[in-house]
């Protein structure tokens, strides 16, 4: 066996593990790859020395030795304003549409998935840090949990990756995965979690990365951050489909509207889908989706001025929780 064919294997792996876990579109059967990677793990045994940083087999590593370093965001991880209602959309709408002196905007939709917000670095396209959002200035370095994420890739899909990327995303659990993780606690005894957001965040917690590698969780990337050596779209949607080629999953209900009436829209339509999502979300973010006006927007306190989200009424919560229907 030789080096390039152990290269080659990685790739391989990566491929399919991208069509697996970010595109949802498996190219291969789950008993092929364990096949593949069985075989890779045997060569980095009998060669430790040619172990490559992005090989699968290093997402599971030892836990830190001592808890969870703090981390400053090179660029500060925002927070939202809210919006309740449809006037308020407008509202918002109107407000940039004056500050700005155009009469349209074109925003960006998107499902606001109830998880914890985290920060990748990437440095030449490999992934060397990853950071919880914490207040938003600063947050505990988690990488030894985000690597053992099979949607976090450990190397940018491009041979021509930025010299520095970070790369804002939610990380959160789907809900069959959620009823899984709480049936397999109750057989064990163990606690269970209230809802997925908490069994996410309970996830990442861990010291252990073998505890959070055996957590059914996902990360779905939702903006740029920092990035250096690389001429970033003129336009949000289109930076997210660029994040998308190189590796990361980003959500498929994810669309453009126009104006506040095009938002309103978007809201009817997913509050109908809401229900059949195989995921929690607790809302929609909207953003103004051309970059040059997001910067001549810039950000109240900490809000931005050019994005905002609006909750969906928390129904659902309480259905799960105490088991009833309530129809208020
Ligand atoms: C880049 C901006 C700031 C506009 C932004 N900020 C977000 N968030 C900030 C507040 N966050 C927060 N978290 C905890 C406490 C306070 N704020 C949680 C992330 C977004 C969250 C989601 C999502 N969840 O799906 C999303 N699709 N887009 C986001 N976009």
């Amino acid at each position: 066996m030789m080096h390039q064919q152990m290269l080659d294997m990685i790739q391989q792996l990566n491929d399919y593990s991208y069509a697996y876990h970010v595109k949802d579109a498996p190219i291969v059967p789950d008993a092929e790859y364990d096949r593949i990677y069985r075989q890779l793990q045997e060569i980095e045994t009998k060669h430790p020395n040619w172990i490559q940083p992005d090989s699968p087999t290093q997402r599971v590593g030892e836990k830190p030795d001592s808890g969870f370093a703090n981390v400053a965001h090179t660029v500060p991880m925002l927070s939202l304003d809210n919006a309740f209602d449809n006037e308020s959309l407008s509202d918002f709408d109107q407000r940039i549409r004056k500050l700005l002196k155009v009469d349209h905007i074109t925003y960006c939709c998107e499902p606001k998935l109830d998880g914890l917000a985290i920060s990748l670095r990437y440095e030449e396209g490999r992934l060397v840090r990853g950071v919880t959002r914490g207040d938003g200035l600063s947050g505990e370095d988690i990488t030894s949990n985000i690597k053992t994420i099979y949607s976090v890739p450990m190397k940018l899909r491009t041979s021509t990756p930025p010299a520095v990327l970070e790369v804002r995303g939610e990380i959160y659990m789907p809900k069959e995965g959620f009823e899984k993780l709480n049936a397999l606690a109750v057989e064990q005894g163990e606690k269970t979690f209230v809802n997925p957001r908490n069994a996410a965040a309970g996830s990442l917690r861990q010291l252990d990365p073998k505890i959070t590698a055996k957590r059914p969780l996902v990360m779905c990337a939702y903006s740029i951050g920092y990035v250096e050596g690389w001429d970033q779209p003129k336009s949000h949607y289109e930076g997210l489909l660029q994040l998308s080629e190189w590796g990361f999953r980003i959500n498929d209900l994810m669309a453009k509207a126009e104006g506040a009436q095009g938002c309103i829209d978007y809201y009817e339509m997913l509050n109908e889908k809401r229900v059949d999502l195989s995921y929690d979300i607790d809302g929609i973010v909207y953003k103004v989706d051309q970059i040059a006006l997001q910067n001549q927007l810039g950000f109240i306190a900490r809000a931005p001025r050019w994005a905002i989200a609006r909750k969906f009424p928390a129904q659902e919560e309480m259905t799960r929780v105490l088991g009833v229907d309530f129809q208020v």
